[in-house]
Order: structure tokens, then C-alpha cells, then sequence
């Protein structure tokens, strides 16, 4: 239906300055009309005598002043029209870029916040809330903000209902309705210059946020929602008003202005029509009939003087000059036509264009008025099923007026009650034919509450009721003219059916009043219609472009607001947050080398204390003590089990060397427990207190050397098996025996090689008579007597002497061997713990004791940055230094663990406040953004404002 009426509108629509000049009454063509017509005095003048013919002149003098008067007040009503339109078009475009540049700030800069408030109060309450927020230091928040607009709303919810009215979906954006009817009273133009002056709420752009439950409280809803859902339905919205103010621009420069006739079932609305046509075309019935929409227009300006009727196709765009957009049908079809239209729902009723010829003069004429092209459209009685259907018919842009009848007999039922509340928030005016009123016995009394209703309806409609209310009988109009057919021609339609009245040519039923009646509401509705055509068609446009404008300022303020309290929030935050990150960043650098520091000063001091520690346990166990007291040296079993007690000896003194070695670990484990335990002391002390306070890693020193503590024995010591094998010179070390005896002239330097060459002589027989003395002794220890050593050692001194040396060796000898062996038997116990000692020293100090991958297997244990320490080129580290190094770097990796957890603390504590400095930065960059960017929109809002404003004269 909307397509349809609005294909017609546009199918009429010429450029409007041209078409409009064209019909002012200042024009010569033949178009515009003056207002004489075949019908005036001066063509009857010739019928009548001397006196009457000067009565008759004056009368046409008069006639003929009255029409120029006429002329020039519609000449300068025509040209104020003009301009007031060209203000207003212009106005509605520059309002139309304004939306499209907020709609697309909202698309693509930031969204545009949505306040659902409804009632006078949150924009007040925020601008103090936000006065109160700069004067505390801008402490608010906008969560309190948008509390406070819920608490306001809830004030808005208990404003008063309309009067025993149900209200239809208002948020179609057109109207907002007064709150009381006592408050109604002021026009609708005031109200709305009310609205931009002050603006709490939104109605053009108000959202329908009107959904299940939550239906009752639309900030709830709105808080609710996404910011960026509402955000589009906002851009709906605006989108629908864009469209909207399109058609008001198509509105206004078209140059018909349709009158629809409406009201309740059977009130006469047809009959009304066809009085006002003063012919029967559509049918009347005292059963309710129409359930058509009939738009009767002229045909002869519009359909090339061919009276037929078009009836449109649904799902076409109406074109007169298409006939597949179309069925043609004779005007006497109508009856027909709404008679088989009863059966269809009020959606699917019937549009029919019906070309009519309005046969009197264009001074009389409604419809072929010569100014302006009138539509007169008959819909159907408003019933349950149609209200709707009219109601938005109604509404529609192209409507200009509408006239709305009313039976006197039953005054206004309740759906006339709901359509009249609604029309008259849309149109402003309302011009009502109270019909039937012939029947009425108690006519002031009828009067009396058919305006009191009004008043509460329709307040605009009701201020104006002397030109806008009419009480009329439309039947006496056909009583009238089915009798007249041969009475002189009126002057006026008043005088037309006045003449009727005193020439007695009226049906009896009829009273001259009746008829008086109709030509007043005839004359009025031509004024309305015509004269007051700025009001009726610029008045709607002034009205909605006030509204959108003043939401569009209401929506400039709250979000100006809402940037303000953001911007404040935004600085606030980058004070602490700012200097956050400033103090962080500091603080990491420093403990960077602190904690470096504490690593390295940890780690020297478990190495030094290994080295120590060790060297000490080797140095006892040189001396054949076990390097803890905890380890005890076997008792010495006697001669018989030597080789027992050598290899318990062992054992004893490697055992020991372990226990010493794990003394060192634990005293390490303890350095690097302080350390780790000072490291996080100053985590604590210098990352923020939410950081310091996260979980930290627990570090448990009892997993430090560990791995090595699972190793059987002398792998863990790192040496090899040949530690604990027992040797000949465990029982007889020649070589130390014989150092002592030359007071340690035999040496050996450093690198092993033998000191000098002559005692190169001596220590090969030191060593043989070593090895000897040895093998004997363990052979000894077994089978051997005292006798049998003696003659072992004559056969030895027989391979090594001279002739001279046998002669003198044999006494001697036996003498020096006697003792020696008597001396080395009863120095055994002291002697093999001695020897192994030394043995095991030389051998841990030399690195020869240790296994050939030892050093490989601990490094691998505990990695270090580099292992140096460990050996030096081209000689085997010592068992001190190998260990000692691979505590210092098992150390170095707990620590390097503590001062990693403490940098990644640090990262995610920077990285977070760096995350909250650069959101606090978007947000005031945003913020101010939104600032700028709405309080240029209030100035372009204030400057088109101005130019609505110029337009002037609606004022009821
Ligand atoms: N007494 C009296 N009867 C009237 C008047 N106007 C109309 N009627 C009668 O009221 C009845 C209904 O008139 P219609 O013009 O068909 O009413 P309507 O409002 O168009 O009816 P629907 O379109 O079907 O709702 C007809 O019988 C008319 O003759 C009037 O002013 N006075």
C-alpha cells in the first residue's frame, strides 16, 4: 500500500518552485484560475432592472475586490509557503549529511553511546554527576553514570499513561506524547521547540528496545546489550530517519496535498466524500461497506479529463501511465468493486484511484481548486481489523491532513479514541466532521462532549475547534441539490446553500443550519487545505526536523558526557599507570645486575668452599685418616688378612672422600638456598604488590646434586675402579720410605720427570727393592717365614751388587733386613693406611684416579657457561677442581633459575602495565576525539536549528 501511494506522489512530483510560481494567483496562464466562474453575478445581470442593476454592479465591484484581496493574500501566503519549504529542504538536507556523518562515526571512529532514558533528569543528572565528577577530582565512574541514568529512568516509568488509552508502538519515532493531558495543552510545535530547548530523551531516534521481560525497563535492556549491538541499532534507526527525511523532501516538493477521510464504522465517512464531490460516487449503505482505500483525484488535470477508476496490482509501483501497474474500471464499477472487497482482510484491501470530474467552480471546488491538486481518499471504517491498516495509512508522509468522522449519535469509540491519539501525534491537526448531528435532540450537550473529548485527544486540533471541529448533518448536502436543480447559481458555497435555504427548495428534513454547517466546514477545510497548506505540509517536516535535531543534541550531550567522564577516568588512570610502568622498567634494570651479582658472588663462594673443603679431605686422606671423622679405619686384622685390610682401607678412605664431598654439596645447597631466598626478597620488594604477591616458583634445594647422589658410589665420585683395588705399594711404599730416609732429596717435580741424573740409579733400585719388598710382603702374608724373606732378599742383593758390595752386602745386609723387615711388619697398620692414603691423594690430585669420562658425566650434570675452571690445557683436572667447579655451576643454574622467574615476573608486570598505558591512551585519544567531534555536531545542530526556525507562521 505505502508503494503504491507513494508511487503516486512521486509520479505528481514536478520541480516544486516551478510548479508552485505556476499556481499563484499572480500567474496569467489559463491554470491559474481566478476565482470567477460561469456561475458568478455579473453573468445574470442582464435579467434585472435599473435599482437591482446598480445592486448588481456594486455586488460584482465588491466580487471583483474580494477575489484581488483574495489574490494577493494567497499570492504572499504562496511565496511565504515557498520559502519556508526551500529553509526547510535545505535544513533537511544538511541534516541528512549530519546523519550520515554520524552514522558513520559510529561505524568506523567510535560508537555512540545510547542513553535509554525517558524522562527529564539524566542529562541534568549526568551533567551535575559530572560537575560533581571535576570537582572530586573527576572520581566518578561511568558505571555510576549509567546507574544514575537507570535510577532516573525508573522516575520516568510512573509518568502518567494517556487518558483510558492503549497506545500503539510509538517508537516508530514520530512522536513524543505529552505527558498529562493538562500539559497537552500547548501545540505541538511548541512542544517540540520545548523538546530541543531541553532536551532528556530521545523519540525520533528512540530505540524499540521493547523485548520479553526486560520490556518494562529499557535501560536495563539497554545495559544488557552490547554497547555495539546498541550501537547498530542505532544506526538503524538513524538510517530510517535518513530514509524518512528523503520522503519528507519528496513531501514537501510535492505539490498534492491528500485529505484522508476517515473514522468509525458507518459514520458517514462515504456519504461526507460524496457531499463534498456533490456527487454519489462512492456507495453509501446503512451497512458498514467500504473496505476500500478510494482516492478520488481530478480528472481533468490528472488523467486527461477521462473519468475511469485504476485500480492498483498488488506488489506494483502505481503509474497512470501503465497499464501493468493497473485495471481500468468505470466509476460506476466502485460499488461492485467494494462490494467484492468485503470478503478480503483490511491488509489486502483494495487501492482504487478514482478520476472524477468535480463539476462546480474552482472557487467552490475541493478537488479542481486550480491551486493545488487534492486527493481525497475514502478508507475504511476503523474496526479491529482495519485500525491498524488506517492507522498506518495514516501516518504516512504524504497525508497532509486528516479528516476524520465521527457519528454525533455515538461520539468516539474506543478505537476511533486510539486512532485519533495516534493521528494527531503525527499530523498535529486533525480536522473532525462530527456527522449525523441532524439527529441529536440536545445539540450543546452533544457539543459539550464531543469537545471535551477532543481536548483530550487531540489538545492542537482542539485549541483551533472553531475552524478544525464541525458538527454537520453530509446527507442534507444531497436533500439540497436533488431539490435545486433550477435555483440561481450561488455566490459562495455559502451562500450557495443559504440561497437553497431561503428559496424553501430543501427536502423538509433538512434545516437551513445543516446546510450552513457544511458550507462552513467546507470553507474551513478549503482554508485549511489551502491557505494553511504551510501548515499542513511544512509543519509535519518543521516538527520531525526539531525532533531529530533534538535528539540528535541529546545525543551530542550524553555522549560528550560520557567522553568527559571517560577522558577524566582515562587521565586518572595514566597518572598511577604511567609511573607504573616507569618504576618497573627501573626496577628490572636494576635487579637485572643485582641479581647478576648475587649469582656470581654465591657461586665463588660455593666453589672456594668446595675447593677448600676438599683439598682438606684429600690432605687427610694423604695422611691415611678418612677426611670425616664419621668414617672409622678398619682394625688392623694382623699380618695374615694385610691384603683384607688394604682393601677395607680403601674402601674406608673413599667412603670418607664421598661423605666430604657431600658435606661440600650441602654447605652449597645452603649458599644457594640464601641466595634464591634474597633473590626473591627483592622480587618482593620491588614489583608492584599484585605481582609480588603471584604465586612464585618454590625452589627446593634438595633436588640440587641430586642426580649425582643416585649414582652407585664411584661413579658418583667421578673415579674409576682401580681406587679401591689393593696394590704392592700399599704395604711397602719404598719410594716415600726411601724420600724420608734421604730427607726428600728424591723428588719429583711437577711434571713427573726425575730430578737429576744420578739419582736416576738409586731410584731404580729404590723401586726394585719397592716392588720386592712388596710381592714378598703379600706372599709373605700368605705362606712366608722370617728365613725365607732373608734368602729372597740374598737373591735379590745378588742381582743388583758388585763384587766388592756382595763381599760386605751378606753381613750387613742381613743385619739392615733383619731389622727393616722386623720394623715393616710391625708398621703395617700404620704404614697401609699411609700408603693408600698417598696413593689415593696422588691419584685424585694428578687426576688419574679419575674415570676417563668423569669430567664429561659431572659437566653434563650441571652445565656451565663455560668450563675453564674445570681443567686448564693439556692437563686432567683434579678430583678439587672438577668437582668443585661442577657445585659452582649447579649452584649457578638454581640461581640462574630464581633470577629468571624474577625477570618473567618482571616481563608480565611490564608487559601488563604497558597493556594498561596503552588502553588508558586509546581511551582518552577516543575521548577526546568524541569531544571535538559532538561539540562540532552541536554547532551544526545549533546552525540547521536556526534554519528551521526561520521558518514561521505554523504556530496554531
Ligand atoms: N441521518 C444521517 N444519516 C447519515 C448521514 N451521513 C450518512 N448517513 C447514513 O449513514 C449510513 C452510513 O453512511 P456511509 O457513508 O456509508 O458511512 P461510512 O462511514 O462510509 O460507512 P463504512 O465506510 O461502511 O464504514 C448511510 O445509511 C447514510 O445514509 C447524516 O449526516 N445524517
Amino acid at each position: 500500500m505505502t508503494d503504491h501511494t507513494t508511487s503516486s506522489s512521486q509520479q505528481y512530483a514536478t520541480p516544486h518552485k516551478k510548479v508552485m510560481r505556476s499556481q499563484t494567483w499572480d500567474d496569467s496562464d489559463s491554470h491559474s484560475l481566478t476565482l470567477a466562474s460561469p456561475s458568478t453575478p455579473a453573468a445574470k445581470s442582464t435579467s434585472l432592472n435599473g435599482g437591482d442593476l446598480f445592486h448588481a454592479k456594486q455586488r460584482e465591484i465588491d466580487h471583483a475586490r474580494a477575489q484581488q484581496d483574495a489574490k494577493q493574500v494567497f499570492a504572499q501566503h504562496q511565496s511565504e509557503f515557498e520559502d519556508s519549504r526551500d529553509k526547510l529542504v535545505g535544513a533537511i538536507d544538511t541534516t541528512s549529511h549530519l546523519l550520515a556523518d554520524l552514522r558513520d562515526f559510529n561505524k568506523n571512529k567510535r560508537l555512540i553511546h545510547y542513553a535509554a532514558a525517558a524522562a527529564a533528569g539524566p542529562s541534568r543528572q549526568l551533567s551535575s554527576q559530572h560537575r560533581r565528577s571535576q570537582s572530586n577530582s573527576q572520581n566518578h565512574s561511568l558505571e555510576e553514570a549509567d546507574a544514575q541514568l537507570q535510577s532516573s529512568s525508573v522516575d520516568s516509568a510512573h509518568r502518567p499513561a494517556p487518558p483510558a488509552l492503549m497506545r500503539l508502538n510509538t517508537t516508530g519515532g514520530h512522536a513524543s506524547l505529552p505527558s498529562t493531558p493538562a500539559r497537552a495543552a500547548p501545540a505541538l510545535l511548541k512542544q517540540a521547540d520545548q523538546d530541543a530547548e531541553e532536551s532528556n530523551d530521545m523519540s525520533v531516534l528512540k530505540l524499540d528496545l521493547r523485548v520479553g521481560s526486560l520490556a518494562a525497563n529499557p535501560q536495563a535492556l539497554v545495559r544488557s546489550l552490547e554497547r555495539s549491538s546498541v550501537a547498530q541499532l542505532l544506526d538503524g534507526r538513524m538510517q530510517k530517519s535518513e530514509r524518512h527525511l528523503e520522503n519528507l523532501k519528496q513531501r514537501l516538493s510535492d505539490t498534492q496535498s491528500k485529505v484522508l477521510v476517515t473514522g468509525d464504522l458507518n459514520a458517514g465517512k462515504s456519504t461526507f466524500v460524496n457531499a463534498l464531490l456533490r456527487r454519489p460516487l462512492m456507495p453509501t449503505d446503512q451497512q458498514p461497506c467500504t473496505t476500500v482505500f478510494c482516492e478520488v483525484l481530478d480528472a481533468s488535470l490528472l488523467n486527461k479529463d477521462v473519468e475511469e477508476v485504476h485500480m492498483l496490482k498488488p506488489g506494483h509501483k502505481y503509474d497512470c501511465h501503465d497499464d501493468s501497474t493497473f485495471t481500468r474500471h468505470t466509476l460506476q464499477d466502485v460499488e461492485q468493486i467494494v462490494a467484492e472487497a468485503e470478503e478480503v482482510s483490511p491488509e489486502d484491501a483494495p487501492i482504487l484511484k478514482c478520476y472524477a470530474h468535480d463539476t462546480r467552480a474552482a472557487q467552490d471546488s475541493l478537488l479542481k481548486n486550480g491551486i493545488v491538486d487534492i486527493a481525497l481518499i475514502d478508507a475504511p471504517g476503523l474496526n479491529r481489523d482495519s485500525l491498524k491498516t488506517t492507522a498506518l495509512f495514516a501516518r504516512q508522509e504524504e497525508i497532509d491532513v486528516v479528516v476524520f468522522v465521527v457519528s454525533a449519535e455515538n461520539h468516539f469509540t474506543l478505537s476511533a479514541k486510539e486512532f485519533l491519539w495516534n493521528a494527531s501525534h503525527d499530523k498535529a491537526f486533525v480536522f473532525i466532521v462530527v456527522n449525523k448531528f441532524e439527529s441529536i435532540k440536545n445539540k450543546d450537550k452533544c457539543r459539550k462532549l464531543v469537545l471535551d473529548q477532543i481536548r483530550q485527544l487531540s489538545p492542537a486540533t482542539y485549541e483551533d475547534a472553531a475552524n478544525l471541529v464541525h458538527f454537520v448533518d453530509s446527507q442534507a448536502v444531497f436533500g439540497a441539490e436533488a431539490d435545486d436543480e433550477s435555483s440561481a447559481a450561488p455566490d459562495t458555497p455559502s451562500e450557495e446553500l443559504g440561497r437553497k435555504v431561503q428559496g424553501g427548495q430543501l427536502v423538509e428534513s433538512r434545516s437551513s443550519e445543516s446546510l450552513q454547517a457544511f458550507a462552513r466546514l467546507e470553507n474551513a477545510l478549503r482554508d485549511f487545505v489551502l491557505l494553511k497548506r504551510a501548515k499542513s505540509k511544512l509543519l509535519p517536516s518543521k516538527t520531525y526536523m526539531l525532533r531529530l535535531l533534538s535528539d540528535i543534541t541529546f545525543l551530542a550531550k550524553i555522549n560528550t558526557q560520557v567522553a568527559e567522564i571517560e577522558l577524566a577516568e582515562a587521565i586518572k588512570a595514566l597518572q598511577v599507570a604511567r609511573p607504573e610502568l616507569a618504576r618497573c622498567q627501573a626496577s628490572q634494570q636494576k635487579l637485572e645486575s643485582v641479581v647478576e651479582g648475587e649469582e656470581d658472588e654465591a657461586v665463588t663462594a660455593v666453589m672456594q668452599q668446595a675447593q677448600r673443603k676438599l683439598s682438606s679431605a684429600i690432605e687427610l686422606i694423604g695422611n691415611g685418616r678418612p677426611a670425616t671423622e664419621a668414617v672409622q679405619l678398619p682394625a688392623y686384622p694382623g699380618l695374615f688378612n694385610i691384603w683384607e685390610y688394604a682393601q677395607e682401607v680403601r674402601h674406608a678412605l673413599t667412603s670418607s672422600l664421598e661423605l666430604a664431598l657431600r658435606s661440600v654439596e650441602d654447605t652449597a645447597r645452603g649458599t644457594a638456598s640464601q641466595a634464591v631466598d634474597r633473590v626473591q626478597k627483592l622480587g618482593l620488594a620491588h614489583l608492584p604488590d599484585e605481582d609480588a604477591e603471584k604465586r612464585q616458583r618454590i625452589f627446593n634445594p634438595d633436588v640440587m646434586f641430586a642426580k649425582r647422589r643416585a649414582m652407585p658410589g664411584l661413579v658418583g665420585l667421578g673415579l674409576g675402579a682401580q681406587v679401591v683395588e689393593v696394590q704392592a705399594s700399599d704395604f711397602f711404599d719404598a719410594y716415600h720410605h726411601f724420600t724420608i730416609v734421604t730427607g726428600g732429596s728424591l723428588s719429583q717435580d711437577k711434571s713427573g720427570k726425575k730430578a737429576d741424573k744420578s739419582t736416576s740409579d738409586e731410584l731404580s733400585l729404590v723401586s726394585s727393592v719397592s716392588l720386592g719388598l712388596g710381592a714378598m710382603t703379600l706372599m709373605g702374608s700368605k705362606t712366608l717365614g722370617a728365613k725365607t724373606a732373608i734368602d729372597a732378599f740374598v737373591r735379590i742383593s745378588d742381582l743388583v751388587g758388585n763384587p766388592t758390595a756382595r763381599r760386605w752386602a751378606g753381613p750387613v745386609l742381613a743385619v739392615v733386613s733383619t731389622g727393616l723387615v722386623v720394623y715393616f711388619i710391625y708398621d703395617l697398620p700404620n704404614s697401609v693406611p699411609r700408603n693408600i692414603g698417598r696413593s689415593i691423594k696422588s691419584g685424585l690430585e694428578s687426576g688419574t684416579l679419575l674415570r676417563s669420562n668423569t669430567s664429561d658425566a659431572l659437566t653434563a650434570l650441571a652445565p656451565s657457561r663455560s668450563s675453564s675452571s674445570t681443567k686448564s690445557q693439556g692437563e686432567e683436572p683434579s678430583f678439587t677442581a672438577v668437582h668443585s667447579a661442577r657445585v659452582g655451576r649447579e649452584t649457578r643454574k638454581v640461581l640462574r633459575l630464581a633470577s629468571w622467574d624474577l625477570q618473567e615476573r618482571f616481563r608480565t608486570a611490564i608487559a601488563q602495565r604497558r597493556a594498561e598505558v596503552e588502553k588508558q591512551e586509546a581511551k582518552q585519544a577516543s575521548a577526546n576525539l568524541a569531544i571535538e567531534w559532538f561539540d562540532q555536531t552541536t554547532s551544526r545542530v545549533t546552525s540547521i536549528r536556526g534554519q528551521v526556525d526561520e521558518v514561521k507562521g505554523l504556530e496554531a
